[in-house]
C-alpha cells in the first residue's frame, strides 16, 4: 500500500508501495525515525486514512474502499485504538470512559457496566473506577485508555506511541500489560521508538522514507491472517 501527499517538487512518500501481512496473534512493532511513516502506516491499517494506492485487507474484508460510515463501524466494532496522549474524556470517571466505549460498540447497559469493570480490573485499576483522569497518573490514564480500546474484543490493538509520554514505571506497566495481552492472542500493532517495546515483540519493522527497511520475525505461531489476503 502506499500514501502519498501532494505533488510534484511537493510530494511526499509518506508510505511507499509497502507489502504487510500480519498474522493474528502477532506482536508487531513498527520503528524508525521521526517521518518515515510508522503513523501514516498505522492509520491506514486503522482506517483513519485512505492509501493512495494499493489495498487494505482486515480479516478479509477489504477496508480501503469502504464507506465513511462503515469504516466507522468496522473501527468501532473491531479496532482498538491507544494513543500517545490518551484521548480520555476528561468529565468522565475512568469506569464512564470504557463503559461509553462499550455501549458505543452495541453491548447492553448492565454488560457494558460488567465488561467495563472487568477491564478496569484486567489493567490493575478497579480501585480507580472512580476517578476522573485528571486524578490519575499518566501510566493509569495509559492503563483506562488501552481497557477501553479492548471493550469490543478487538481483532487487532493498534497502539501509536503509547509510552511516548510515560516515565520509565510508567512504561513498564503498559510494557507489562501488552505483554500479558499478547501472551492472552491479542494482536498488537504497536509504532514505537521505545527499544524496550520492541524487545518483547516477536517481530520488528524498521521504516524508513516510507518504506521497509528491515523486517525481523523472531516467532511465527502464525494462527490466522488479520492484515493481508488469505491466498
Ligand atoms: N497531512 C499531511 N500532509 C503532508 N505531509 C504529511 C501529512 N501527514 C504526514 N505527512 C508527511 O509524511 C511523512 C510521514 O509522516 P508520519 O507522521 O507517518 O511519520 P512518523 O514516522 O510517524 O513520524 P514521528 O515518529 O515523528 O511521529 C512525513 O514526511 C510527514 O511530514
Amino acid at each position: 500500500m502506499t500514501r502519498r501527499y501532494g505533488r510534484d517538487s511537493g510530494l511526499v512518500r509518506a508510505v511507499d508501495e509497502v507489502d504487510l501481512d500480519v498474522p493474528a496473534g502477532q506482536a508487531l512493532a513498527i520503528m524508525g525515525p521521526s517521518g518515515c511513516g510508522k503513523s501514516t502506516l498505522l492509520h491506514l491499517l486503522g482506517g483513519l486514512q485512505r492509501p493512495t494506492g494499493g489495498q487494505v485487507w482486515l480479516a478479509d474484508r477489504r477496508i480501503d474502499t469502504m464507506s465513511e460510515w462503515a469504516s466507522a463501524r468496522l473501527r468501532r466494532d473491531s479496532l482498538g485504538f491507544v494513543f500517545q496522549s490518551f484521548h480520555l474524556m476528561d468529565e468522565l470517571t475512568a469506569m464512564e470512559n470504557v463503559e461509553l466505549a462499550a455501549l458505543l460498540a452495541g453491548q447492553p447497559p448492565r454488560r457494558a457496566r460488567q465488561r467495563a469493570l472487568h477491564l478496569l480490573e484486567r489493567v490493575g485499576l478497579a480501585d480507580r473506577a472512580a476517578h476522573l483522569p485528571s486524578a490519575l497518573s499518566g501510566g493509569q490514564r495509559q492503563r483506562v485508555a488501552i481497557a477501553r480500546a479492548l471493550c469490543n474484543e478487538p481483532l487487532v490493538v493498534l497502539a501509536d506511541e503509547p509510552t511516548g509520554n510515560l516515565d520509565s514505571a510508567a512504561t513498564l506497566d503498559v510494557l507489562r500489560l501488552f505483554e500479558e495481552l499478547h501472551t492472552a492472542g491479542q494482536t498488537l500493532v504497536v509504532v514505537t521508538h521505545d527499544p524496550r517495546i520492541a524487545a518483547v515483540a516477536d517481530r520488528v519493522i524498521s521504516m524508513r522514507d516510507g518504506a521497509f527497511a528491515d523486517d525481523r520475525q523472531v516467532v511465527g505461531a502464525a494462527t490466522g491472517t488479520v492484515y493481508g489476503r488469505r491466498r
